[in-house]
């Protein structure tokens, strides 16, 4: 898979399931992650093709639990997001999944309690080591691209040094959110800490932070020197943001999303969490339809 010049759905967990990547991609990302998956809980999942909706899925051995669900046409483009803190755990995760993704790339960048207290995700950036060994250890015995997703550190010489070392692992690409793991989502986002690494390293560089509206696309390629672009918050409120023919009206793109969901028999749960969010950053959730979808059990109701 190319890196260079890309518009790209960030990770999101209990928001970028099939039905959401598949809306982004309609309205114009080139790449699509998936939410992040604990490989201690993929590893013991079985690949299991669905008939009866055209998909495959990994279902959680002797259980009915789907954890990842994906299907041909976003073969190309979905990229499968893994927590972990162990190398040949990581890559027992991968061999299940290689076969049916484009890519496969690991969270450095999760500030909560249960990825640090686990080892996994901004816990990582702590320890060079082990990302080295993760990292080389999934590049030669995986034969596709791999990437990974990190924060800022305090100091732009330690970012650097960090990502300098992730080149060397030999990754396709380098995700950096411009934030530090203690910043919140409401603190801005450091472009020019970005800028840093994309002058320091050779490899392409995915610029992600504060992409609200299609023009800041633009804006953060300038100010960083970034070559692809993702997107969080600025897509789940709007996954049209993608779209170069200017946003759709977020009601347009709900309703697209809600018929996605029901078409890929999303778990409902996750249709419920991504539907509050893109609705309460409008309006508040304690309108009739905000009440109706807190209380809703089935696709039926959601509909
Ligand atoms: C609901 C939600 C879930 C997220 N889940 C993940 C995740 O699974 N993996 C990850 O690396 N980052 C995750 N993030 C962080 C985003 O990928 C992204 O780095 C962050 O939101 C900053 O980008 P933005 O300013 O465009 O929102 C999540 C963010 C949100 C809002």
């Amino acid at each position: 898979m190319e890196y260079k010049n890309k518009l790209i759905l960030a990770p999101m967990v209990r928001v970028g399931t099939l039905p959401f990547r598949l809306l982004a991609a309609q309205y114009g990302a080139d790449i699509t992650y998936g939410e992040e998956i604990i490989d201690h809980k993929f590893v013991n999942c079985e690949r299991r093709i669905n008939d009866i909706i055209g998909c495959t899925d990994f279902v959680e051995k002797g259980t009915e639990n789907v954890v990842f669900r994906t299907c041909p046409e976003e073969r190309n483009r979905v990229v499968f997001q893994m927590g972990s803190s162990d190398a040949v755990r990581a890559l027992t995760a991968a061999q299940l999944i290689c076969k049916d993704v484009a890519a496969v790339d690991i969270n450095m960048g999760c500030p909560k309690s249960f990825s640090i207290s686990g080892g996994m995700g901004a816990a990582l950036l702590s320890k060079p080591e082990l990302i080295h060994d993760i990292l080389t250890t999934l590049k030669r015995n995986l034969n596709m691209p791999i990437t990974c997703k990190i924060r800022l550190l305090k100091s732009s010489q330690d970012t650097v040094e960090l990502a300098r070392g992730i080149e060397k692992t030999g990754v396709s690409a380098l995700a950096v959110h411009g934030r530090e793991v203690t910043d919140r989502p409401k603190d801005p986002a450091r472009w020019s800490g970005i800028a840093d690494i994309v002058a320091a390293v050779s490899i392409p560089v995915i610029a992600n932070g504060d992409v609200f509206e299609f023009e800041d696309f633009e804006r953060i390629k300038s100010a960083t020197g970034a070559s692809s672009v993702m997107v969080g918050r600025g897509a789940l409120w709007n996954a049209s943001i993608f779209s170069p023919h200017g946003k759709l009206h977020w009601v347009d793109v709900k309703k697209e999303y809600v018929r996605k969901s029901i078409l890929w028999d999303n778990d409902i749960k996750k249709t419920k969490y991504t539907l509050k969010d893109m609705i309460g950053h409008y309006e508040t959730l304690e309108s009739v339809e905000g009440r109706a979808i807190t209380k809703s059990e089935t696709f039926a109701d959601l509909a």
